[in-house]
């Protein structure tokens, strides 16, 4: 028996477009993050997102957007604002039914991805 993959426990490519979907509803919802999507075609972003967390999560995907460090360069991104990006994603994931241990899966696996994404130091 192979083991299902996260991208299909949580119920494919329909379940992961309805979630990005959210997510970014409720990002330009935080009046804290919004800005930052001001000049953004969010059309485009949500289909590089889908084919991103597709991959991460084991899915028949490719990703063909940029790296996350070229990505968010100059952005001015902090780990305050990734902080409230991965709460996003958390309770996005979990009014979608996704189960507690899964969503901190795929929360542990983002984390390190700040790494890359937050550019700027938070403030003192
Ligand atoms: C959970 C971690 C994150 C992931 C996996 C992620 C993923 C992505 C992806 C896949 C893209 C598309 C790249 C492309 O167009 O080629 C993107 C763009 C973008 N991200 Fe993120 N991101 C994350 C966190 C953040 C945070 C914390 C912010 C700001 C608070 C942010 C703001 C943006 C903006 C503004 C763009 C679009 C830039 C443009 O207009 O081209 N992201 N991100």
């Amino acid at each position: 028996m192979t083991e299902q993959s996260i991208y299909e426990a949580i119920g494919g490519e329909d379940a992961l477009v309805a979630v990005v979907d959210d997510f970014y509803v409720r990002v330009l919802a935080d009046p804290e993050l919004q800005g930052f999507f001001g000049g953004t075609n969010m059309a485009r972003l949500k289909g590089r997102q889908v084919e991103f967390f597709a991959v991460a999560l084991g899915g028949p995907h490719e990703y063909t957007g940029k790296p996350m460090q070229e990505a968010h360069q100059g952005l001015g991104i902090t780990q305050h604002h990734f902080a409230l990006v991965a709460g996003h994603l958390t309770d996005t994931l979990t009014a979608a039914g996704v189960p507690g241990p899964t969503v901190e899966t795929i929360i542990g696996a983002v984390a390190p991805l700040a790494d890359e994404i937050v550019s700027a130091p938070s403030p003192a």
